[in-house]
């Protein structure tokens, strides 16, 4: 499991580490992580720059500069408040470290020409004391870094939220942090993951003892999680998966979902539609049982039409709310989402988009919500609509989000692990009847969501390495990635 903790807590870990170190010590600890980061990132011969804020992140960034160019390399810095961190910079002064200012909303020609030359630029600006968005000085340097330049955040890309709630700051956009101690919000969640890049969280000696804010499943944990058969296993011990999809407009959800739910090893599937999907699931998954019965869990919703007025209509929205007013645990995704509403007793996982989710909320609140609005503050309004509903809440994207039921004081969990290739039609239906066979196995909602959306992106990973996927292809690529997870030596990243 990959934890990040909210940045109060990281404060008090690390006063409490600072107590007991010498004066210092710890931001040496932070400089000598970067440093030798960036040592790794350029040539000999190449150019270093640093952007310097008025903070300890611009501490950080002046004592790795030092430590660069004690080894050899040529190092400038940039500052772009007028108090940069004292110590910091003399330690660069001394070890011959180029310093000019840039404080101005106009980048100075001295800065410009450190940057014209840069191969490695790290931003030093602001850490976990920034607020959000990017001072204007800095955003006049930043904008004059080479586009071949690789550019190192120290702890965070400097604006970013260090939250990692707010997606509308302006911020810079690195190809790689170095943070220190444990990850924090800002690196795993949606509305800022994507400025930060490659992620290496540097060990200075901290100790954070409280439950973490967010937390991502690695491979391993993947592992230890999935739900392996044993000799004393039938069908119906592993789990029985109802599944309402479809109807007779959209007939490929029906197929989707039972083919993700058959691929994701399911003891069983029942599938409960109108006469043209039936048919075609029939046909196509002929380990597919028709009709209701008793089941473990449910999928509710995929190519749902709960508009659609015609008697199969009627009879298939009938249907879905017979399933969500059923005792058993429950994904709810598309067509149903807008069916539900109030609370339901059993383990219920909502499986909506940004555009979903702003319309279950605008229906729930009386309030008019935007996709744009749900896409910009996302963990808000995914835990809104988890405390209205008392479920817990999936938010799809190309990071995907679990936020636990609304009295859970479990982390979120937050996955980033498909392509963008996934963004297909058809994509949502499988995740339905993965994270569907994982709660029919008895898996908490939390778990099956974030462990659905974790082999869903491998599985979009493996359908066509590099290149655009169909929705069935995932499908069928759950097998072979639910193995090839099985079969990791433990201890592998
Ligand atoms: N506290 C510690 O023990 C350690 C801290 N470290 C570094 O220290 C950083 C935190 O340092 P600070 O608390 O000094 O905070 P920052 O370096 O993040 O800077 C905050 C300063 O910038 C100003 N500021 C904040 N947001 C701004 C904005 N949007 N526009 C303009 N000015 C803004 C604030 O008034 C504050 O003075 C960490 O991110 C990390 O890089 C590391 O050295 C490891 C040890
Ligand atoms: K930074």
């Amino acid at each position: 499991m990959i934890d990040a903790y909210a940045v109060d807590d990281v404060r008090a870990a690390e006063e409490a580490a600072m107590s007991a170190l010498p004066e210092g010590e710890l931001m040496q600890r932070a400089a000598a992580g970067l440093a030798e980061v960036v040592a790794v990132r350029v040539a000999r011969d190449g150019h270093v720059v640093v952007v310097v804020g008025g903070g300890n992140n611009g501490g950080d960034a002046l004592y790795a500069a030092a430590r660069l160019a004690e080894r050899g390399f040529a190092v400038g810095a940039v500052t772009v408040s007028g108090h940069p961190h004292a110590r910091g910079l003399a330690a660069a002064l001394a070890a011959g470290v180029e310093v000019v200012e840039s404080t101005g909303e106009s980048a100075t020609p001295e800065g410009a020409r450190l940057l014209a030359a840069a191969d490695v630029v790290v931003d030093g600006v602001l850490g976990i004391g920034g607020r959000p968005g990017l001072p204007p000085a800095a955003r006049a340097v930043f904008d004059l870094v080479p586009d071949e330049a690789w550019l190192v955040a120290v702890d965070l890309p400097s604006g970013a939220d260090p939250s990692g709630q707010d997606s509308s700051a302006d911020r810079v956009f690195a190809d790689e942090t170095v943070t220190f101690g444990v990850a924090k919000p800002v690196h795993l969640l949606p509305a800022t993951e994507s400025a930060v890049g490659r992620l290496t969280v540097v060990d200075i000696g901290l100790e954070v003892d409280t439950v973490p804010a967010v937390q991502r499943l690695t491979h391993d944990d993947a592992a230890r999680m999935w739900p392996v058969p044993g000799p004393g296993d039938d069908k119906y011990s592993r789990g029985v998966l109802g599944v309402v999809a479809g109807g007779e407009h959209y007939t490929g959800a029906a197929l989707l979902s039972v083919t993700s739910a058959v691929c994701a090893g399911v003891g069983m599937v029942r599938y409960v539609g109108p006469s043209t999907p039936t048919a075609l699931v029939r046909a196509q998954v002929p380990e597919a049982v028709m009709g209701p019965g008793r089941v473990q869990a449910w999928v509710v919703g995929p190519g749902l039409d709960a508009e659609d007025d015609s008697e199969a209509g009627r009879a298939q929205v009938a249907a879905a709310r017979e399933a969500l007013a059923s005792g058993e645990p429950c994904v709810v995704d598309a067509g149903a989402l807008d069916l539900l509403d109030g609370p339901r007793a059993a383990p219920t996982l909502l499986t909506p988009h940004a555009g979903e989710l702003a319309r279950a909320l605008s229906r729930l609140t009386g309030r008019e919500l935007t996709r744009a609005q749900v896409a910009g503050t996302p963990v808000t309004h995914a835990r809104e609509l988890a405390d209205r509903t008392g479920c817990t809440v999936l938010l799809k994207g190309s990071t995907t989000l679990v936020v636990p039921a609304g009295s859970s004081r479990l982390p979120i969990r937050s996955q980033a692990d498909a392509p963008a290739w996934l963004a297909t039609a058809g994509s949502g239906d499988v995740l339905a009847g993965l994270a569907g066979t994982l709660l029919a196995a008895g898996l908490s909602p939390l778990d099956a969501g974030s462990l659905a959306a974790l082999v869903h992106g491998l599985a979009g990973h493996a359908a066509n390495p590099g290149g655009p996927v169909r929705a069935l292809a995932v499908a069928h690529g759950i097998p072979g990635v639910v193995a090839g997870l099985l079969e990791r030596p433990p201890g592998r990243a």
